[in-house]
Order: structure tokens, then sequence, then C-alpha cells
């Protein structure tokens, strides 16, 4: 029988379809790796901004990896939202049962700007859950709380990704650059080379769930067996697809096209 690449996702949802776990199940499907997920919270928000959150009981969420992880092999796993440290705590106790890639989109703010996970949880995350990771892929505000320092240039870009790796123990840090101007460079530091990964800047509003979509799509390959610099390569053609071919849906930020790869293999 073929292998079947897995991939779970451990985040919050988005009932508008374009960041959280929806983004990331869409993403593991278009990539071809059978997707999997445990919620941490529900989410009301769509691409104006969150609504409301309702954080889902400890014991369920324990409850969902233990299904997960008991029944079937997963080969690369994420988190995005967790909102509190009693969840970080239920998940860090789980992680090490897991021997499989983890990347960490370290979610603090969604793009409208409301705040997706409790102020004290953030030094939790850098402390507790960081050390675990393959990869962690904060965007320039999630990279400045992380590291305590200030992020004006590329050249504090690629210290922070050092910081990350070399003095907070991530397995590798990818410092994402959609909120700087100019092209879209996003650093990447494997605790041994730096690597950047480019693509001109897209004139669009419509980035609503990116950071997902991105982190996802690395999963999705690092379930496949493709190399971090592999899987962040892909993640990031991935991801720029589905930017350039987004959707003006919603009154605000709307979403990227997760099946926009798919419109190039017709073409080829
Ligand atoms: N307007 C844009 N054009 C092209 N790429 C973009 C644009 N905005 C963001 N990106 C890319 O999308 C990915 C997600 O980055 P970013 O927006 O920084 O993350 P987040 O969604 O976590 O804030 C990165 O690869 C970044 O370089
Ligand atoms: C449940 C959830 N998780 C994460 C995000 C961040 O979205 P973005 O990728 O736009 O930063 C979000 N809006 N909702």
């Amino acid at each position: 029988m073929e292998k079947v690449a897995t991939a779970l996702t451990i985040a919050g949802t988005d009932p508008s379809g374009g960041a959280g776990i929806q983004a990331d199940l869409k993403t593991f499907q278009e990539v071809q790796s059978y997707g999997m997920s445990v919620i941490t919270s529900v989410v009301a928000q769509n691409t104006t901004g969150v609504q409301a959150i309702h954080h889902v009981p400890l014991e369920m969420i324990e409850q969902q990896l233990d299904a997960v992880i008991s029944d079937i092999p997963i080969l690369a796993f994420k988190t995005g939202m967790i909102a509190n440290i009693d969840m970080m705590k239920v998940i860090a106790e789980k992680i090490p049962q897991i021997r499989a890639p983890y990347v960490m989109d370290p979610v603090m703010v969604a793009t409208s700007g409301d705040a997706l996970i409790e102020a004290k949880a953030r030094d939790f995350l850098r402390e507790r859950l960081l050390p675990f990771t393959s990869l962690v892929t904060p965007n320039i505000p999630e990279a400045e709380f992380l590291t305590g320092e200030k992020i004006d240039s590329t050249d504090d870009m690629k210290r922070a990704t050092v910081v990350l790796v070399e003095r907070f123990g991530a397995g590798a840090a990818l410092v994402k650059g959609g909120h700087m101007e100019g092209e879209a460079t996003d650093f990447l530091y494997d605790g041994s080379s730096l690597h950047s990964f480019s693509s001109e800047r897209i004139d669009t509003k419509n980035t609503h769930g990116t950071g997902c979509t991105y982190s996802a799509a690395i999963t999705a390959y690092l379930s496949q067996g493709l190399n971090l610099y592999e899987a962040v390569k892909a993640g990031k053609h991935f991801v720029t697809a589905a930017i350039a071919d987004s959707f003006t849906l919603g009154s605000g930020h709307g979403p990227t096209n997760h099946w926009a790869i798919r419109k190039e293999k017709v073409k080829q």
C-alpha cells in the first residue's frame, strides 16, 4: 500500500475560511498530505476582525490530541493559535509523544489587529514550547516580541533568526517580511546557514491567513519528507501564488486562494 503523508494542525478556527484550522486543512489538502486537526478555540471572525472567542475546555483539547496520536501516525505537525498558558501546558505535555517535525506559527495578533493570545502566555510560548520546534515562523511583530529586540531592517531580521535559535532554542527560525516595505523577503536560519526567500510584493490587501497558509504548506511539505530548506522554498512558492490569486471577499482583508498552485499545474 502506498505510504500516505499525514499532517496535523493544532489551532483555532476561522468560520470565514481564510485563516486558522480552515486555512491549514485546505492547504494540507492542496499539497496532498492527509490533514488532521485539533481545535483549541472556536473563533467568531471574518475578514474585518474577531467578534468573539470560545475556548475549548482543556480536557477536550487533551482528548482530541489523544484521539489522533493514539490512532494515526503523524508525519509533521504545526501549532497556530494557543490562547493561554493552560492550553500550552496540555500541548507541551503531548508533544514528546509526536515524533515528527514541529512547525510553530507563533500566532499573537490577527491581520485585523485583534489579539488572539493572552499577553502573559507569550512568554510561556517562548520558554516552554519554542525548544520543541523544528521551525518557528514569526512575522515581524511576533519576532520582536519573542526576541525582545526591535526590527527595522533586513539585518535586524537576520539577527532575530539567529537569536531565536541560539538563545531561545528553536530548531530553526523563519522571520517573515510581510510587514516590511519593498520585496517580500523572509530569512531562514537553521542553526548553521542563513537563507533568504524573496518574492515581489503583491499589491493587495487580501492577506488574511497568509501566515497560517505558509506554515501549513511548510508542514505539509515536511510531512512528505522534504528537508527544511526545500519545504520552506516550496511553502514560499505556495503562499506567494495564494496571495497573487487571492479573493476580494468580505469587506476587510480578503482571504488567499488555497488552490492557486493547482492553476499553475494546469497551465504547464
Ligand atoms: N503583499 C505581499 N506580497 C507578497 N508576499 C507577501 C505579501 N504580504 C505577505 N507576504 C508573504 O506572505 C508570507 C506571510 O508573511 P506575513 O504577512 O509577514 O505573516 P503573517 O500573516 O503571520 O503576518 C511571507 O512569505 C511574506 O513574505
Ligand atoms: C484562528 C486564527 N489563527 C490565526 C490567525 C492569524 O491569521 P494571519 O495568518 O492572517 O496572521 C487568525 N486570524 N485566526
